[in-house]
C-alpha cells in the first residue's frame, strides 16, 4: 500500500512503501522504518507523537542526490535447501537499510494477518494475466492453481527508495527475469554436494518424501543451469556458512558502500 499525507506540523510530505516511508521536505528525504503498527494508524497529527513515542528505528536522511540513485537489484536463486533464505536473512540482518524485498502478486486469497500491499499484491486472475500478457511482471508462475510474479513497478518501488532489492527466484524465474531490461546481479547458491543439500531438506523439517524428491530432482536440474557460462555473474558455495556470508558480503561490498554513502545520518 502506497500513502501519501502531508504534516502539517513541518509540511513534510510523506510516502510509504510497504514498511518503509520517504519523508521529503526540502531539500531532503527522511527514511524511517515503520513497524506494522504504526503503519496503521500513522496519519494527519499523530505521526508525530509516533515518531518519538514508538517503536521507530533511528532516522536516517537521504541526501537529494540519492532520490535518482538506482541500485542494482540483486537476483538470488540455487536449489532448495541450498541456503539463499539463510544467507539472505544474514544479509538484511546486518545491513538493515541497504536490502528490501519487492512485493509480489498473487491470484490466492489473503491468509488471516495478511495484509494488501505489504503480504502481497491480492489481484484477480484475469487481472493478473492481463498484466503479464502486457508485459508488466518480470517473472510469474503457476502453484496450485495460483499465479505468484513480481511486478516491474513493485521492483521499481524499492529501487526508488535507493535500496537494492532482492528477489529469491527458482531458474525458470531467472530466464524469465533474462529476458527483461531489469539488469540485475545473478548470484547461484550452491549446495556443497547433493548429499549434503539432501540431509539439510530432511533437517530443515519442511519436507515430506514426496516434496523432497521433487525439490532434489528440481535441484539437479538448477546445478547443470548454474554450470552453463553466463548463468550467473557469481556462485557462491554455501559450504561453510560464515564463509559462504563473507563471500556475499565481498560480492556486494561495493553496492553496500555505494548505498551507505547515500544515507548521511540525520545529525550531520
Ligand atoms: N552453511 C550451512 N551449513 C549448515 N546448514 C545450513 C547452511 N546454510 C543453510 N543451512 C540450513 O539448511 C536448511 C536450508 O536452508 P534455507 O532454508 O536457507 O534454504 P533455501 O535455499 O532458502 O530453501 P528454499 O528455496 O526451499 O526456501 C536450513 O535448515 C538452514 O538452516
Amino acid at each position: 500500500m502506497n500513502r501519501k499525507c502531508t504534516l502539517l506540523w513541518k509540511k513534510i510530505s510523506m510516502k510509504i512503501f510497504g514498511d518503509f516511508a520517504i519523508f521529503c521536505g526540502s531539500s531532503r528525504a527522511f527514511t524511517v522504518g515503520l513497524n506494522r503498527h504504526i503503519k496503521t494508524t500513522v496519519g494527519k497529527g499523530r505521526i508525530r507523537t509516533r515518531l518519538f513515542t514508538l517503536t521507530f528505528q533511528p532516522l536516517k536522511v537521504m541526501s537529494a542526490a540519492s532520490s535518482t540513485y538506482r541500485p542494482k537489484p540483486l537476483v538470488f536463486s540455487g536449489p532448495s535447501g541450498s541456503g539463499k533464505s539463510t544467507l539472505v536473512k544474514k544479509l538484511m540482518g546486518e545491513y538493515k537499510d541497504c536490502f528490501a524485498f519487492s512485493v509480489s502478486h498473487t491470484t490466492r486469497k489473503p491468509r488471516p494477518g495478511e495484509q494488501d500491499g505489504k503480504d502481497y499484491h491480492y489481484v484477480s486472475k484475469e487481472s493478473m494475466e492481463v498484466a503479464i500478457n502486457n508485459g508488466e511482471f518480470i517473472e510469474s508462475a503457476c502453484f496450485s492453481g495460483n499465479l505468484y510474479g513480481t511486478s516491474k513497478k513493485a521492483v521499481e518501488e524499492v529501487a526508488k527508495t535507493g535500496r537494492i532489492c532482492i528477489l529469491d527466484i527458482d531458474m525458470q524465474g531467472v530466464k524469465s527475469v533474462k529476458k527483461t531490461d531489469l539488469n540485475p546481479r545473478y548470484i547461484f547458491i550452491k549446495p556443497p554436494s547433493f548429499e549434503i543439500l539432501e540431509s539439510r531438506l530432511r533437517g530443515r523439517g519442511t519436507e515430506n518424501e514426496d516434496s523432497l524428491n521433487k525439490r532434489l530432482t528440481t535441484a539437479k536440474e538448477e546445478l547443470v543451469y548454474a554450470e552453463q557460462k553466463g548463468s550467473y555473474d557469481f556462485i557462491i558455495i554455501n559450504d561453510d556458512l560464515e564463509t559462504a556470508y563473507a563471500r556475499l558480503k565481498a560480492i556486494l561490498n561495493e553496492d553496500i558502500n555505494q548505498v551507505q554513502s547515500n544515507l548521511v545520518n540525520s545529525d550531520s
